[in-house]
């Protein structure tokens, strides 16, 4: 294996590599979960496209209630009824007002609502005792969006608030970027399905699943190639059919330095270009970065390291970020750390940038991150269920003391309640 390079390094070279996807496609308007964007979307109308009222009450003139107070309330004359739908029917005059619902559109003439809690009605007419200035409670034509304005721009991922927008921008539909399509398999003679019971000397390929579902997840297509045994021509022709078929391959093992890690050179002789062998990084030391170049597109290649938690490891640091920018995202691509303060010690590993897998929590307004229980060494998955956050130990730094704030690479949602963790500890 060649000397590791650093992380920095790493990140710079692979995130250097992509070149986001330009196909597009239209998807519809319940179909944009986790797609971004490809177009930019303008409103076409002012938002509210009228003067509506925000609550339930009585639309009124201001002018007509200056002067009244508890002592001398101002009564109006209710002249209709203005639920939320119904064009009003005609103009308020002085002196007039009209029920109206939150929603309700405002008659002419309105340029206040009076809420009904500061109102009385007796049959026709309505008292009021205080005053109220012009706008209130008015969500008045254009005040939130003017017809013309932008809304949302190329490269924004599409959740349910850009949704909500498209909806009222009256969009059916969107232009959004194909999803990158990504070959995944398993390298070793050692691997069985899920639902094979292994002899002794076997293990069940986790990593493809772990992967297929990642991918989804991360917004790429998952298109899982299967187990492939450690022979070279075996893994010639996964290789050869993945990089014709995919934007990304991923493949787990076969990249260390044993008699039977074949994939670095099979990259080589199907003429890949070598960009990273190794990086000086723990878990995750053996990556092996290649792409492969056509007259129109270009493969990128990670062959991850065979351990479980190194293959994670290395997709929430290098891969994921590559696969958010390929796939359009203008912002949010690269990878999120935040600062939290541990509530356990944090050994590193020399010579190597160390991430410990664990979980993110708020407690007491303050970010904390708690070690995952039980061993961790690359190859215990189990006490890998439940991270949200890996806590960095720089490169040389020997331990971070428990109470210190340390960088974490946020890898899941947050918890709001803090909790120590272990292994089997229900999340
Ligand atoms: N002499 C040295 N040996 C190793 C070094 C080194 O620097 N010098 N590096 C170690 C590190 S660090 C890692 S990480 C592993 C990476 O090895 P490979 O990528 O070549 O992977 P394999 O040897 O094929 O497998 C490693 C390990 O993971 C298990 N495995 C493999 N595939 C799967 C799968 N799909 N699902 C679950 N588990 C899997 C496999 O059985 C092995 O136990 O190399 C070290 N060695
Ligand atoms: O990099 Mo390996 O991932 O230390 O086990
Ligand atoms: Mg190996």
């Amino acid at each position: 294996m060649s000397p590791p390079i650093s992380v920095a390094e790493a990140e710079a070279i692979v995130f250097g590599l992509v070149a986001p996807l330009r196909e597009c496609e239209v998807a519809g308007l319940d179909a944009l979960v986790e797609r971004v964007l490809a177009e930019p979307i303008v409103s076409a109308d002012d938002f509210p496209a009228a003067d509506n009222s925000a609550m339930d009450g009585y639309a009124v003139r201001a002018a007509d209630l200056k002067d009244c107070s508890p002592q001398q309330p101002r009564w109006l004359r209710v002249v209709e009824e203005i639920p939320a739908g119904r064009m009003p029917r005609a103009s308020l005059d002085p002196g007039e007002a009209a029920r109206i619902f939150t929603g309700g559109m405002l008659p002419d003439g309105a340029d206040a609502i009076v809420i009904q809690e500061n109102a009385r009605r007796e049959g026709d007419r309505v008292a009021v005792w205080e005053p109220v200035p012009p706008h209130t409670f008015v969500r008045t034509r254009a005040s939130f969006y003017r017809a013309g304005t932008p809304l949302l721009s190329p490269g924004t991922l599409l959740g349910p608030p850009e949704v909500a927008v498209l909806a009222v921008a009256r969009h059916t539909e969107a232009l959004v970027y194909r999803r990158p399509r990504v070959a995944i398999f398993s390298t070793g003679d050692e691997l069985v399905a899920p639902g094979v019971s292994p002899q002794p000397a076997q293990i069940v390929d986790s990593n493809q699943h772990a992967l297929a579902t990642w991918v989804a997840q991360n917004g790429g297509v998952p298109l899982r190639f299967g187990i492939i045994p450690d022979r070279p021509d075996a893994l010639r022709g996964a290789i050869a059919h993945a990089i014709a078929t995919a934007d990304v391959v991923l493949s787990t093992g076969g990249v260390s330095v044993g008699e039977y890690d074949y994939v670095e050179q099979v990259l080589a002789e199907l003429g890949g270009t070598l960009h990273v062998r190794a990086v000086a990084i723990k878990p995750g030391k053996p990556l092996t970065v290649a792409t492969f170049t056509s007259d129109d597109r270009v493969c990128l290649y990670f062959g991850l390291p065979g351990n479980p938690v190194s293959a994670l490891a290395s997709c929430w640091r290098f891969v994921g970020p590559a696969l958010r920018k390929l796939s359009g995202r203008r912002c949010g691509w690269q990878p999120l750390f935040v600062p939290a303060r541990t509530r356990d010690n944090l050994c590193g590993a020399g010579r190597r940038e160390t991430y410990l897998w664990g979980r993110l929590a708020i407690a007491a307004g303050e970010l904390t991150f708690s070690l995952a229980g039980g061993s961790h060494s690359s190859g215990n998955l189990i006490n890998l269920a439940g991270t949200n956050g890996l806590a960095v130990v720089p490169l040389g730094q020997p331990a971070i003391a428990a109470g210190e704030v340390v960088q974490v690479l946020q890898v899941g949602a947050i918890d709001a309640a803090a909790g120590a963790f272990t292994a089997g500890t229900e999340i």
